[in-house]
């Protein structure tokens, strides 16, 4: 797929993934990410445990998510690796712990400042699916279990580097849904973005859930993702006319011969294609300021070059200019890359640009113009994106900004991170919304798969129950609701929590992974998903259950933690 320019960073190797190779973990890439992430109340907790002698009790944690975003029935988990960052460098600055103490009232202990000193997360344990998983509502994404005080200080953090790194991985995914496998996907959203760490944010987990390159140039940097870009309108009405180029000369690509005018060379092609039988007709006198600006372009990146065409007029002014600057490259021995549009009708256009390519590529036998490569931009969204497949398009690449890093359909998600455990006693909190009403215990989770290879059901069970086995029939229940459930008889069975952080527990740690295998990891997810849990209209919903020893428990805990109401 042919792209516009392009410079790739080398990346840096520590922020990458983190441990690699059982080495150590980098830091967190946001270096606002500390201790203080948080919310006051997680330190006012805090204090009040540690008053109470409660601090050290071992408290077990689930994050997780209870709606899919944007209308959908699937979410991409992401930002697991900064969590990992966070917990690997979690420990208080003298500094920040003096900011505590001016924070909270003085009758507040000295001892409590002393004990925040001493801590860190290295009796902290984490489970959690791999990052880049298709997950769904109800199932942890994270288990965190430690002293209940520092666990208590992560919720913030964890929540704030899960929500939005998911929330925008998912929205990613769906415009790849929406735009197919072949389009080249580009992430432009930088401006537009929510901040600094929204920008940056955006352009990491654009591309894990399913991008291929982004225009932030810190993020090509910062995690090895392919850059690309093409040039703006004020490059194009910067230029008067042709007149203002005083280098006119342009060696040929091999090296062996050079056009002293490159200039005239553009502007006597500009004039056989308006004598053209094929294209005669369509357009006049083009725009002389936006050849100035093309041709400049042309000789800064003869290997490279893609020009913007809707300054002026497209199919009058940029599209001509276009070929006449891309065919005194083809003369030369250089394959133009292609065109950008950014406004008006972008199917209707890109079709005549089509057309346009292949009436060039037949008239002057110029083999492969007619597959010159079409970018779109300009508010694009899963709704322009649907349009355009309806209407019949030529576009070959998709350069998407506000849309998809603000997201724009859907600004949060809702995860949240609830008590399941405590002192090995299984915690529940009671909503009268059924959906808010938390799955106790320490658990476990699997995803079934059925005989045609697809997910069927995640179930959760009891963290001391056998798991389900390939080939035996298992029963799957709603969590809440008593009617439905159904017998499933797995093909596969796949444990969907890992250790990534095993504190005192002695189990061995898993990897964080490079973000290029995490986005793979995430394409192969999501390809894997029965086609009716993907579709953008009412798809269905995937099922979430729980063994039945975990339904028993869950109403039992419920009954016995819900007052009787009394009737007067
Ligand atoms: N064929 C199409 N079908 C549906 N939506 C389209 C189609 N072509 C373009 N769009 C969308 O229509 C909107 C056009 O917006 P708007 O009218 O503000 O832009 P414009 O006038 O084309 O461009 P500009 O204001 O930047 O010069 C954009 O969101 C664009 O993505
Ligand atoms: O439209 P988005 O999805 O956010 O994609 C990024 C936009 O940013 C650029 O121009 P900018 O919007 O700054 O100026 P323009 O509106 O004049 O094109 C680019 O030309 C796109 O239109
Ligand atoms: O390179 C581009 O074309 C680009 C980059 C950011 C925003 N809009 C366009
Ligand atoms: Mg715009």
């Amino acid at each position: 797929m042919a792209a516009p320019v392009v410079a790739n960073g080398p990346g840096k190797e520590e922020n990458r993934g983190g441990g690699g190779g059982g080495g150590s973990i980098g830091r967190p890439t946001n270096p606002m990410v500390t201790p203080l992430l948080t919310d006051l109340y997680q330190f006012t907790m805090a204090y009040a445990y540690w008053k109470a002698g409660k601090h050290n009790e071992r408290a077990v944690f689930d994050l997780y998510f209870r709606k899919n975003p944007f209308g959908g029935e699937y979410t991409v988990f992401a930002g697991l690796d900064e969590c990992i960052k966070l917990i690997a460098n979690f420990k208080f600055t003298e500094d920040e712990i003096a900011f505590i103490q001016a924070s909270l009232p003085p009758s507040c202990e000295i001892g409590f400042y002393n004990y925040l000193r001493g801590i860190d997360c290295s009796d902290v344990e984490i489970h959690a699916i791999s990052e880049g998983f298709v997950v769904f509502p109800k199932i942890p994404l994270m288990r965190v279990e430690g002293p209940v005080a520092v666990v208590q200080l992560l919720e913030t953090p964890l929540l704030n580097l899960v929500n939005y790194a998911s929330l925008v991985a998912t929205n990613a995914a769906r415009h790849r849904f929406v735009a197919g496998k072949s389009k080249l996907l580009l992430e432009f959203g930088l401006r537009r973005a929510q901040g600094p760490d929204g920008g940056i944010g955006a352009s990491k987990y654009c591309y894990m859930g399913g991008f291929d390159a982004t225009s932030n140039v810190a993020a090509g940097q910062l995690f090895g993702i392919p850059l690309r870009g093409t040039h703006s309108h004020a490059f194009v009405s910067s230029f008067m006319s042709p007149d203002e180029i005083v280098e006119k000369s342009l060696k040929s690509s091999d090296g062996s011969s050079v056009c002293k005018d490159f200039v005239s060379s553009v502007q006597s092609w500009l004039s056989k294609l308006k004598r053209s039988q094929l294209l005669g007709g369509i357009f006049g006198e083009t725009n002389q300021s936006e050849i100035a600006a093309f041709v400049s372009y042309a000789l800064a990146f003869p290997q490279n070059f893609l020009a913007l065409v809707d300054t002026y007029d497209v199919m009058r002014s940029g599209i001509p200019n276009f070929c006449a600057v891309a065919l005194a490259l083809n003369d030369l021995g250089y394959k133009a890359v292609g065109i950008r549009l950014d406004s008006g009708d972008l199917a209707y256009l890109s079709c005549e640009t089509r057309k346009f390519f292949q009436g060039i590529e037949k008239e002057f036998k110029i083999a492969g113009f007619g597959k010159t490569s079409i970018t779109a931009s300009n508010d694009l969204n899963e709704e322009t994106l649907d349009a355009l497949n309806k209407q019949g398009h030529e576009v070959d690449a998709f350069g998407i900004g506000t849309h998809l890093v603000t997201c724009y359909a859907q600004p949060a998600l809702g995860g949240v991170f609830k008590l399941v455990e405590i002192n090995k006693q299984p915690r529940i909190k009671l909503s009268e919304d059924v959906s808010k009403v938390s799955i106790p215990c320490k658990k476990r989770s699997y995803r079934l798969y059925g005989k045609e290879g697809y997910p069927l059901v995640d179930i959760m069970t009891g963290e001391n129950e056998p798991p389900p086995k390939v080939g035996e029939r298992i029963l799957c229940r709603h969590p809440f609701n008593e009617s439905k459930r159904a017998y499933v008889v797995p093909q596969r069975v796949e444990e969907l929590m890992k250790c990534f952080w095993p504190g005192q527990s002695g189990k061995v740690r898993e990897e964080l992974q490079p973000i290029k295998l995490i986005r793979e990891r995430c394409i192969n997810q999501l390809d894997l998903m029965r086609p009716d849990h993907m579709r953008r209209l009412n798809p269905t919903p995937y099922k979430v259950s729980v063994s039945a020893k975990l339904y028993d428990f869950i109403h039992f805990l419920w009954l016995n933690e819900a007052p009787v109401g009394e009737l007067e």
